[in-house]
């Protein structure tokens, strides 16, 4: 499923509309019925009996679908409080059409910036957060009322419901605009959004706004604009197909995975026990010889060769049948200058992974130079800062106008300047080919597993993608499915998790995908 910009759902909009489908004014009925529906599916207690809500309409068609959703309400017999920001002659056409028709019924109250008293009731009052959605293009300045909202969505009596965004947040990128602190910034408990979830329900402090998102279809046949190419989630249906064919282990590929020295090889082997879990027919661990007793001491089906440097590297990949390489982990910086050369020059499919990545942070175009299309590189967001510090920096400062730039965009630009595959690791792991395609591996809402922060998990993730590789799977789906699996043995061990026990889980999840 695709993870859509507010350009690319606009641009599907516009589509449908110009192709005589669908109207703007159906589309604007249809989510505010669609926001209501998942209200109540929600909260079914809400279903029965007259309820209060206070609906905040934005200047754009964010704040029509919240006069829809007043108006639906008030049909059911609630009695609702709606603020207006702006003037309602300022209105684009459907959600003035919809302004006009909630003003046969009810009052349209001018929104300040001064904290609402909802009037006293029995029961609690829903409030109806419809000020800004895909629109928004700076930042949130009523700020009495970022704070009530934000409030309200963290306060467990108090129901708050976003309509496609929490007001504020870019929903490209899910940053918030401008430098609020956290307690000035709306959130939601429910956040109802058409169509396609966007890039920013599922980048960087999105999830954490939202609360909980549902997605509504609206009816719109165009997925997105012709010759869009969005991102696009890591879901069973879009795994790399990881089940294997009957064959001879050499079938399966051989995967090496390098070793740092004497006292330095358990990173290595986390990723080599990863690598030979997920499948790959074979896996060498390669040590340096002052390290071959620890190793040896502790692997029986992984296998060992000594690979002192780089012409022991050099002679190994003579060995026509080594089709994957894994660097990085545990490995030093000293044998990275030596190996990563040797490595990346013999063309084979490689993931570098932590040491592999930092050796170079001082030059990092000495590495990008050698990188070719099957290289994955994962970095998590500090080693990624080192390696395109300037892209980085587009992520710290703070945006002054949106969309901002997102996590997305970072990988795709860094994909692009090193010519490999991009793994950005987060709880929002994304993932860019230098083609431009894009998959994000969601480890949010009911996906969270914030246990996964663990010593040697990045290792694991490197070997799995490692082995995917071996198996003949191409980089980008190798590491989307790698990042996947990854998360869904997090889950399925829970808390309490060590690196260790992550493999463990994989038959598990295997055998759940009917693999
Ligand atoms: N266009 C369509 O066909 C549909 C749009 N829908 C709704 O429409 C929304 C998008 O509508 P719009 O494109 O009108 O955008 P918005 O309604 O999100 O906001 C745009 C308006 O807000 C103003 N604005 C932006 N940032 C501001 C700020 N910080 N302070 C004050 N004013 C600010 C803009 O100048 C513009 O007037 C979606 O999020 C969704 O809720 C839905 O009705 C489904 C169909
Ligand atoms: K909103």
């Amino acid at each position: 499923m695709e993870l859509l910009t507010a350009a690319e759902m606009s641009a599907a909009e516009r589509t449908d509309i110009e192709a005589g489908r669908v109207t703007g004014a159906e589309l604007m009925a249809r989510a505010g019925a669609g926001t209501v529906d998942a209200v109540l599916a929600k909260w079914p207690d809400l279903a029965a009996g007259a309820h209060r809500a206070v609906v905040l309409c934005g200047p754009g068609n964010n704040g029509g679908d919240g006069f829809v959703v007043a108006r639906l309400l008030a049909a059911r017999g609630w009695t609702i409080d709606l603020y207006l920001l702006g003037r309602a002659d300022a209105l684009p056409p459907d959600a003035r059409a919809n302004h006009d028709l909630w003003r046969e019924r009810g009052e349209v109250r001018a929104l300040e910036d001064a904290a609402i008293a909802p009037p006293a009731v029995d029961g609690e009052v829903l409030w109806i957060d419809a000020l800004f959605g895909t629109g928004l293009s700076r930042p949130f300045t009523l700020s009495a009322v970022a704070r009530q909202l934000g409030a309200a969505a963290r306060d467990p009596e108090t129901r708050v419901v976003a309509i496609d965004m929490p007001s504020g947040w870019c929903s490209d990128s899910g940053r918030w605009l401008g430098d609020a602190a956290p307690e000035a910034r709306t959130a939601a408990d429910l956040t109802v959004t058409f169509h396609r979830r966007k890039a920013g329900h599922i980048l960087s402090d999105g999830p954490t706004a939202c609360g909980q998102l549902a997605r509504v279809d609206i009816g719109l046949e165009a997925a997105t604009a012709p010759g869009a190419r969005p991102a696009r989630l890591v879901e069973p249906d879009t795994l790399a197909a990881v089940s294997k064919r009957p064959g001879h282990k050499y079938d399966h590929g051989h995967a090496l995975v390098l070793t740092g020295g004497a006292g330095r090889t358990g990173a290595a082997r986390l990723s080599a026990r990863a690598a030979l879990r997920i499948g790959a027919g074979l896996v060498t661990l390669g040590v340096p010889g002052a390290a071959q007793l620890e190793v040896a001491m502790h692997e029986t089906a992984v296998m060992l060769r000594r690979v002192d440097d780089a012409e022991a590297l050099d002679t190994a990949l003579e060995d026509p049948r080594l089709n994957s390489l894994c660097l990085g982990p545990g490995l030093g910086s000293e044998r990275a200058h030596a190996l990563v050369p040797a490595a990346l020059a013999s063309g084979r499919a490689t993931v570098l992974d932590a040491d592999a990545l930092t050796a170079f942070a001082d030059a990092p175009d000495r590495l990008f130079s050698k990188l070719h299309a099957r290289c994955v590189l994962t970095p998590h967001m500090g080693e990624f800062a080192r390696l395109f510090p300037d892209i980085a920096e587009d992520l710290k400062r703070t945006p002054e106008s949106g969309p901002a730039a997102s996590r997305i965009d970072a990988a795709r630009a860094a994909s692009v300047r090193c010519g490999a595959v991009v793994l950005l690791k987060g709880a929002d792991t994304v993932i860019a080919a230098p083609d431009g395609r894009v998959l994000v591996n969601a480890a949010v809402y009911e996906r969270s597993v914030p246990w996964l922060a663990t010593a040697g998990a990045g290792d694991t993730l490197a070997g799995l993608i490692a082995g995917l590789l071996a198996r003949g799977i191409a980089p980008l789906e190798a590491a989307g499915t790698g990042a996947w699996l990854h998360v869904e043995c997090a889950r399925r061990f829970g808390p309490g998790l060590i690196a260790e026990d992550l493999c463990g889980m994989l038959p598990g999840v295997l055998r759940e995908l009917g693999v």
